[in-house]
């Protein structure tokens, strides 16, 4: 398909900084030309040919949107404060959709400010929240010392080294090959952002212990609820049970009852929480005791209201949701009792 005018509804816009991502649109095709086009651009660049016709960016920007609306890959432009395109970004799902290579690119009069790792890091942390992935891949030649650091920098390990033919400079040349799985991009998260748990009352250095309640909401066939932890926030993605931290001043009972009541919607008193069992897990950075109760009876109906996506699951099926490490010694309790 060539030309034609569409709108590319698959892809979502994200905020990247000051630079806003979103899908690649038929009038990008002069900027994306203009800038790959560039020996020092495509010579990273495995599948292009050099020179770059201006067709191949058409065509790949149609291409682009078709794959958005099958679900196989997600393609964004970088746009720039000025309205301007300055790079691409991607992600293409392979292994039956549980891993996506990261690919992307930035205009030479771009380069030095940041904005692959900020673009990169923005859509690896989207696809973990979205997409059920385990984990995310990318290569790049052995002399990109750029772009190895900025994979680097946004949580990306070095898995090895390989070769793979690289279409502009006409053979094959060496690459570093990288992966990264959820918790690498948490591990950068907690150390920027500090850990989830307070510090130590006595000033002691070491670990910290934080403890947050939980429910296990039970609804009259027997499924249990379960929240997608929604993104920006640690181990986004994954399914979780509702509840939370402990504000000052809250017993734990009326911390679970505000929780529930901010996240879903739902009134629910004390009586109706029954003690069910606990979980302590260590994390990288701190110890989480997690006491879990059981819930059957509430008022309302459980509402994401935080824009988290929910679902009833049956104790048989818990398995199929990806879950927190701390979480998966519940699930056989779970079992047993429903
Ligand atoms: N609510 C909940 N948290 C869990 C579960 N499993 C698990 O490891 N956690 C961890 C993730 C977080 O590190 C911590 C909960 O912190 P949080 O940030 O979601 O708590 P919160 O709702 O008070 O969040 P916030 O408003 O302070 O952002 O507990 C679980 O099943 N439910």
């Amino acid at each position: 398909m060539s030309g034609g005018s569409y709108k590319n509804t698959g892809t979502p816009v994200l905020t990247a900084g000051a630079y806003t991502l979103r899908g690649l649109l038929p009038e990008d095709a002069n900027a994306i030309h203009r800038q790959v086009n560039d020996w020092n651009v495509i010579r990273m660049l495995s599948r292009l040919p050099f020179p770059y016709p201006h067709e191949l960016a058409v065509d790949w920007i149609a291409g682009t949107a078709r794959q958005a609306d099958e679900g196989t890959a997600w393609h964004f432009a970088i746009i720039d404060p000025a309205g301007s395109l300055v790079g691409c970004v991607g992600l293409t799902l392979h292994q039956g959709g549980r891993r996506a290579s990261l690919g992307y690119w930035i205009g030479r009069n771009h380069w030095g400010r940041g904005i692959a790792s900020l673009a990169a890091d923005r859509v690896c942390r989207w696809a973990l929240a979205n997409l059920p992935l385990d984990g995310l891949e990318a290569k790049t030649a052995q002399d990109n010392i750029a772009s190895a650091a900025v994979l680097r920098r946004v949580g990306f390990r070095q898995t090895g080294t390989a070769t793979m033919p690289f279409m502009a400079r006409g053979g094959d040349i060496p690459v570093l090959t990288f992966e990264a799985v959820r918790s690498d991009f948490d591990a950068v998260h907690e150390a920027v952002a500090e850990t989830d748990a307070p510090a130590s009352p006595s000033g002691v250095t070491g670990r910290r212990v934080l403890l947050v309640v939980a429910a296990a909401l039970i609804d009259s066939d027997g499924r249990v609820l379960l929240a997608r932890r929604p993104e920006g926030k640690s181990l986004a993605g994954l399914w979780e049970f509702p509840g939370g931290k402990i504000d000052a001043g809250e017993t734990p009972e009326t911390a679970l009852i505000r929780e529930l009541n901010e996240e879903l919607g739902i009134d629910v008193t004390r009586a109706c929480l029954a003690p069910f069992t606990f979980v302590s897990h260590a994390y990288e950075k701190f110890d989480l005791l997690m006491p879990l109760w059981l819930c059957r009876r509430w008022h309302g109906t459980p509402q994401g209201r935080e824009g988290q996506a929910l679902a009833w699951v049956r104790a048989d099926d818990l398995e199929k949701y990806p879950m927190p490490p701390a979480d998966l010694p519940l699930i056989p309790f779970l079992r047993d009792l429903l």
